[in-house]
């Protein structure tokens, strides 16, 4: 492990909707903090050298059969450990405890008190008697192990919270993670700094050092190929590649064709220009619009985009080779900004559903030669914007919108053409001109503008009949894009670019509003 290496707080994942968001609630914390599989055994858990341990939630009940369970050498490492809904009853179970189906059952805000005779313990210091906690729950532990402090209940949960000070194990019923438990991140930071003494030490500056030292152990004086797309993940993956290597660097921007209007320039430009690293583009539009000939099936194009921007880095590669590494070697490594929801969407949790192959994880084909690195693979975009900004990369980068690798290609609902991406560039660039000119970028996360090229519908224009496609306007406010909310814009401001688009872009006749949240809708249509 290098020097630098942050002593981790390791999430067990017993296939949580929100063990990304206990990872990410730690390093709020100050804490840096990874999630690992539930079927982590404890020695391949103490190798990493955790400070603390967090169990999750999960879906399944710990007194069925195959239901997740956890290497018991883990609780008798001696890591201060706290468990979590599901987390809470297998660690109840496995100590002499007893969790059962009381028919209480509690869902969304739920009141929880401290129990008699205690004062909450390193826990629950500094919270109220009573306070509201966010439960999810179908079971319930019915007796705590022997040499547990029982620390809260609520009208139909007798142990809501236990302790074990002497040895650093805790656990809650309900959920500190999410929003809706006002004093959850107090619950949390409880049992990093009081009862598992983790200092909140933490921060992006660490990340950087941290970062920087395992690029450097991992491509030694190999180069190294980067997928730079003029996004804020790649730039900043890139920045933190050349800060550790340098001129083992060169960055390659892919013009596949599925580009937003002006997108090429700006990185040839802009981005050169801010960072001074090298960069090759390549204009691939051919191989990519020909392999997506015919193809509608939004899965089927992502993996295609997926394979066709490896083959271009390949070729990229060889012509690179014989100009820029020593001795004709291959370029080994390829940097890529992958972060964790890409990874997650992919179906790369553990035990996570596969939403959508996002290019750069799911749609990456088999016969992959390079070896990937991924700086940011842990973290989420606010998290990497504030490393941008630590690394002095300018605020036009850092503050990006973001935009899918496989870019207009999954926005045109349909076969993708020539055509239709000229129709989609043109909605488009609307849509970002206006954003922009009435100050609404800060305002949102992003606003997928969506061709709906397989719907056509009637129109009326110049008194004469039109048949054309509609436009859809999808602007999305979001914390970390694993969830989102449509953005209210302002009536007038939707006005004017719904008039704009049907005046100004031949072939749409029909402007609409996406206003569905995530879930259960995607940001993107595919
Ligand atoms: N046109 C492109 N050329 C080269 N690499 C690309 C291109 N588009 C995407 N990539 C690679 O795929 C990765 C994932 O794309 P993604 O859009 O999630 O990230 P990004 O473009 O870096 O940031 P953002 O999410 O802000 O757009 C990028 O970080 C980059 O490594
Ligand atoms: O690089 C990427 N490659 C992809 O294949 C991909 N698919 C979705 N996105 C972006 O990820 C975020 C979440 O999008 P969804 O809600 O549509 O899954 C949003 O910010 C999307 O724009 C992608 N980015
Ligand atoms: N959210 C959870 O972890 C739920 C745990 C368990 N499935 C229950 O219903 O009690
Ligand atoms: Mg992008």
């Amino acid at each position: 492990m290098s020097e630098t290496a942050q002593r981790p707080v390791l999430v067990v994942d017993f296939g949580a909707q929100y063990a990304q968001l206990i990872a990410r609630r730690v390093r709020e914390a100050g804490v840096y903090s990874e999630i690992v599989p539930h079927t982590i055994s404890a020695e391949e858990l103490a190798a990493k050298n955790p400070v603390g341990i967090v169990l999750s939630g999960g879906p399944s009940s710990v007194y069925e059969e195959g239901s997740p369970d956890l290497d018991e050498g883990i609780l008798e490492l001696g890591v201060p450990t706290l468990g979590i809904c599901y987390g809470f009853q297998v660690m109840a179970q496995q100590l002499g405890g007893e969790v059962a189906k009381t028919g209480a059952r509690e869902y969304g805000s739920t009141e929880v008190r401290l129990a008699g005779g205690t004062d909450g313990g390193l826990l629950l210091a500094e919270q109220p008697i009573e306070q509201t906690a966010w439960m999810s729950h179908g079971d319930s532990v019915v007796k705590a192990p022997e040499g547990f402090d029982v620390l809260a209940a609520s009208d139909s949960t007798p142990v809501a919270a236990f302790a074990n000070d002497e040895r650093k194990l805790y656990g809650v019923q309900w959920h500190p993670e999410v929003k809706h438990s006002p004093f959850g991140q107090r619950v949390l930071e409880n049992f990093l700094h009081r009862a598992a003494g983790i200092p909140a030490d933490w921060n992006s500056g660490n990340v950087i050092a941290e970062q920087v030292d395992r690029i450097r152990e991992q491509v030694g004086s190999g180069r190294v190929l980067c997928a730079l797309s003029g996004g804020v993940d790649s730039a900043v993956a890139a920045a933190l590649v050349h800060k550790a290597v340098g001129d083992q660097l060169v960055c390659v921007f892919v013009d596949h064709g599925l580009l937003r209007a002006g997108e090429r320039e700006q990185v040839e430009q802009d981005y050169v220009a801010s960072t001074g690293v090298r960069l090759v583009t390549v204009d691939a539009r051919e191989r990519f619009l020909t392999a997506l000939a015919g193809v509608s099936d939004p899965e089927q194009k992502r993996k295609i985009i997926g394979r066709e921007f490896i083959r271009t880095f390949e070729a990229a590669q060889a012509e690179l080779v014989a100009e820029f590494a020593a001795e004709g070697d291959p370029i080994r490594f390829l940097v890529q900004g992958t972060l964790y929801p890409d990874v997650v969407e992919s179906g790369g949790g553990s035990g996570t559903a596969n939403i959508k192959s996002h290019h750069n994880v799911g749609g990456l084909p088999e016969d992959l030669q390079f070896e990937l690195v991924e700086p940011l693979r842990t973290l989420f975009k606010d998290e990497v914007r504030a490393i941008g900004r630590e690394l002095g990369l300018p605020e036009a980068i850092v503050a990006r919108h973001p935009f899918p690798g496989p870019g207009l290609g999954i926005r045109i609902v349909g076969e993708v053409t020539e055509e239709r991406l000229e129709t989609l560039r043109a909605a488009d660039l609307i849509v970002r001109t206006e954003l922009t000119a009435a100050g609404l970028d800060g305002e949102i996360w992003q606003c997928p503008v969506v061709l709906l090229a397989d719907v056509r519908s009637v129109g009326v224009q110049g008194d004469g009949r039109t048949y054309g496609h509609p436009i859809v306007l999808r602007p999305v406010s979001s914390e970390d894009a694993m969830t989102a909310d449509w953005t209210r814009l302002p009536y007038e401001w939707l006005a004017r670019v719904s008039n704009r688009i049907t005046n100004e872009v031949a072939g749409v006749n029909r402007v609409v509003l996406d206003v569905t949240s995530k879930p259960p809708g995607t940001i993107e249509w595919e």
